[in-house]
């Protein structure tokens, strides 16, 4: 009860003090860093306790985040199966370009938010048909303004926000700043060099260059590992 009066508390006061949800950014990966195959192949990494956990994780949240990536190559539904909850948390998905379209099941039960740059009305009206909100959301370089995503789901009474995404997702938030707290679920297993890794990032020349992170928590959840790390500083 305690840790959960904690969580709500650090959400909240993200929300009201920095004017963005709290960031926690969840991984499955194999030991060797790895989240999907050079095909997209994902399913399973982690067993099945700690996707359990991934449940709890989801339950716990006021909105999952995830990307155009993983909606096209997972189709998956982001939901919490497992346990009983009133409320689905929302689902938001970045999708800057609109390449996913309405039928993905992440659209199919009225509490998805489509956060886009390109505004097709077309292609909008189509979401909206099935109920899918649109954010709108300004550009920054090219690509979607994640700062701009946060503000607006902190706008919407967001205060806890877990992604749930590929590498070029988790990339660009660790990147902005914007991630508070990982959770990486380590399974003991080996995916090789060829595989996906899990942050998409500019090569580095320098390791002072590196990010750093403190382990908050670390410990065993079935066969797999789970640690919980902060960017050091943040
Ligand atoms: N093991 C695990 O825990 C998980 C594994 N996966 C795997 O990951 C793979 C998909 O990875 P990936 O293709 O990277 O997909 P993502 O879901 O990460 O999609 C890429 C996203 O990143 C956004 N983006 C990229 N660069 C920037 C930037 N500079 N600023 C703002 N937004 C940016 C894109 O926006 P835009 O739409 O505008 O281009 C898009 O939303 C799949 O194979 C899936 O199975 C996925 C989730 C979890
Ligand atoms: N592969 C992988 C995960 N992947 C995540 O789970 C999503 C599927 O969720 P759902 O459609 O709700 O079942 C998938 O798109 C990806 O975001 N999660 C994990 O805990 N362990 C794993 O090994």
């Amino acid at each position: 009860m305690e840790a959960e009066a904690r969580r709500v508390h650090r959400g909240f006061l993200s929300r009201v003090e920095r004017g963005r949800p709290w960031v926690t950014l969840k991984a499955a990966a194999t030991l060797d860093g790895k989240t999907a195959l050079l095909n997209g192949s994902s399913k399973w990494i982690t067993g099945p306790q700690a996707r359990l956990d991934v449940q709890r994780l989801r339950a716990a949240h006021c909105a999952i985040l995830t990307g155009s990536g993983t909606v096209l190559a997972d189709d998956p539904q982001l939901t919490v199966r497992e346990l009983p909850i009133a409320v689905q948390p929302w689902r938001v998905v970045l999708d800057g370009e609109l390449r996913t379209g309405p039928a993905a099941r992440v659209y199919q039960d009225g509490r998805a938010l489509l956060a886009a740059c390109a505004m097709d009305a077309g292609k909008l009206a189509a979401f909206g048909a099935r109920g899918v909100e649109t954010l709108a959301l300004a550009r920054r370089d090219g690509k979607a303004d994640l700062a701009d995503l946060l503000a607006q789901l902190a706008g919407r009474g967001i205060n806890e926000l877990m992604v749930e995404a590929g590498a070029g997702l988790n990339g660009a938030m660790l990147r902005a700043g914007l991630v508070d707290e990982i959770v990486l679920y380590l399974a003991p297993s080996l995916a090789g060099d060829a595989a996906r890794g899990l942050f998409a990032w500019p090569a580095l020349t320098d390791l002072a260059d590196k990010v750093a992170l403190d382990i908050v928590d670390a410990g065993k959840v079935g066969a797999d590992l789970k640690l919980v790390l902060r960017p050091r500083g943040a």
